[in-house]
């Protein structure tokens, strides 16, 4: 058998192994639910033959939770870096501390998220990449590559990843405080978009991880999702309008509160423009009242 059918072989018993875990519920209940099952396989393959992957998609549409499926399936504790302009390398890689081991003082090195994760063949999860200033995140080029090696410029220690050591980012384009992705920094992953989930998906999730069980209520909040989806797609209200973070809290205060009161605080204000609240409030109101 050439190598080339070995990897296909490979590839595919991997993507079966996983297509029946999702198949079989290991995903769980409270796993990731993808809109179409392409987004998860796809995910899982790259991941498997050893790609970076890039998850792309509006603020809470499931890329955190898509990510910790991933690390669960494959049995990979997750490190992770949460970018910000504050970002810097002690960050990601550890830093030198005095430590003080039997009544010796001495300088320690503590591994950070990066290190950590390269050592020991888990996954690294670099959420909110595009927020990070351009000049940090190219002291990974190299782990994020072929050569998956650093130079530890705290301790000169050349680190090669363990075999097993995967990354999985997350981006949310355009979002406030975002800058556009360095394009070397994009062309090392490859991109799963990771849409906001509708109708029969949504409602599954809404009815495992929302406190809210009475039914009609609950499709009434899935047609509400899907009325917002349109005017996102639209362009009259923003995207995170159709958050599932925010439906999810809109759900949950309706166990207790007037489902319209609950979407005023659960969505509604959220959103910052007076005209995209009140076209929110407005679409609201003709499904619950
Ligand atoms: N497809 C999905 N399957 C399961 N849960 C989902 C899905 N989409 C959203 N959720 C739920 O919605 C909430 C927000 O999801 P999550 O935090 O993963 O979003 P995110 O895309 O990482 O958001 P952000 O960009 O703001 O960090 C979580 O409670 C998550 O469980």
């Amino acid at each position: 058998m050439n190598i080339q059918t070995e990897i296909q072989e490979l590839v595919n018993d991997r993507r079966k192994k996983f297509s029946q875990s999702i198949d079989n519920g290991l995903v769980g209940n409270s796993g990731y639910k993808a809109a179409e099952e392409s987004i998860l396989i796809d995910a899982i393959t790259a991941l498997a033959i050893g790609k970076n992957v890039l998850l792309k998609g509006p603020t809470g549409s499931g890329k955190t939770k898509l990510a910790e499926t991933l690390s669960n399936l494959f049995k990979q504790p997750m490190h992770s870096i949460n970018c910000s302009v504050d970002l810097d390398a002690e960050a990601m890689l550890g830093y030198k501390t005095i430590s003080h081991k039997e009544g010796v003082s001495g300088i320690e090195f503590i591994e950070g998220p990066v290190i950590k994760a390269m050592k020991k063949g888990h996954l690294l999860y670099i959420d909110e990449i595009n927020m990070a200033k351009p000049e940090t995140l190219p002291i990974l080029n190299g782990v994020l590559d072929y050569r998956r090696t650093i130079t530890n410029p705290f301790t000169g220690e050349v680190i090669t990843a363990d075999g097993s050591f995967g990354v999985v980012a997350a981006i949310n384009e355009g979002y406030v405080g975002t800058v556009p992705l360095n394009e070397a920094l994009k062309n090392r992953f490859v991109i799963i978009e990771v849409p906001y989930i509708q109708r029969e998906v949504l409602k599954e999730v809404l009815q495992q991880q929302s406190r809210l069980q009475d039914p009609k209520l609950i499709d009434k909040f899935v047609t509400l999702s899907s009325d917002l989806i349109i005017q996102v797609n639209n362009g009259q209200v923003s995207e995170e309008a159709a958050s599932i973070r925010a439906l999810i809290d809109a759900c949950d205060l309706a166990v207790y509160l007037p489902p319209l009161r609950a979407i005023q605080r659960g969505i509604v204000d959220k959103v910052e423009d007076e005209r995209e609240r009140a076209a929110i409030y407005n679409i609201a109101q003709t499904l619950f009242e």
